[in-house]
């Protein structure tokens, strides 16, 4: 049974100042790169065979600091980046004004085709999301892939996997460097195809991590 893990880069200097990175970039922190060394460890001890990671700097690093650990190459692939956030790209989240926060909350509220001005839809990201994942079936027999990504992307893929609309309001807490798992089976009892085994262990991180959305 194919089996897919899914990191959250590290914590980045603009996660712990809850600024809004989206496809825009910024740095992994010391705690960041302190956190990916810790996931690289478990990866290491679960066996990792390939990393395909989002092509943004904060996922690259995170992904090669495990990849080092695992003695492989990373794949970098941009369907993998996080939501295009548009025109709120950069912006603090505590100065939005209330139209703003109001653009952002319906990425999630239930509004389909929501989208920030400039921006990308969770639809558009859950289609490009699940390409990745469907095609990790392509991968020779035996492999046992990792993907690195980030808090939107992985969220509205587990909840599209779990049958919600990719729009649906966020019930799953993504911390930095929280690590996910996917199966791809055939099952008599549960759904056909993609489950969710695991979403956002933080059980090999010494210290609590960002959840730059949590007040
Ligand atoms: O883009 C961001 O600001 C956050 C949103 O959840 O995602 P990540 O830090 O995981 O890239």
């Amino acid at each position: 049974m194919l089996q897919v893990y899914l990191v959250r880069h590290g914590e980045t200097e603009w996660n712990a100042l809850r600024r809004i990175q989206g496809q825009s970039d910024s740095t992994l922190t010391a705690n960041g790169e302190r956190q990916a060394r810790q996931v690289a460890e478990r990866a290491k001890l679960l066996g990792i065979t390939h990393i395909i990671s989002s092509d943004l700097g904060r996922t690259r690093h995170t992904a090669e600091i495990i990849a080092r650990a695992c003695n492989c190459d990373v794949l970098l692939d941009p369907r993998l980046r996080e939501l295009d956030m548009g025109v709120l790209e950069m912006r603090d989240i505590d100065t939005l004004t209330a139209e703003e926060e109001s653009w952002r909350k319906q990425l999630v509220d239930g509004t389909p085709d929501g989208r920030i001005p400039q921006g990308e839809s969770m639809t558009e990201l859950s289609l490009r999301m699940q390409a990745v994942l469907d095609g990790c079936r392509d991968l020779p027999p035996g492999s046992l892939p990792l993907l690195v990504s980030h808090g939107m992307a992985l969220g509205c893929l587990i909840s599209t996997v779990l049958g919600l609309p990719p729009y649906a309001e966020r019930r799953l807490r993504l911390r930095n460097c929280s690590l996910s798992r996917m199966d791809y089976q055939q099952s008599p009892w549960l759904a056909p195809g993609w489950v969710v085994e695991t979403a956002g262990d933080v059980s090999h991180l010494d210290r609590p991590a960002l959840d730059e959305v949590q007040r």
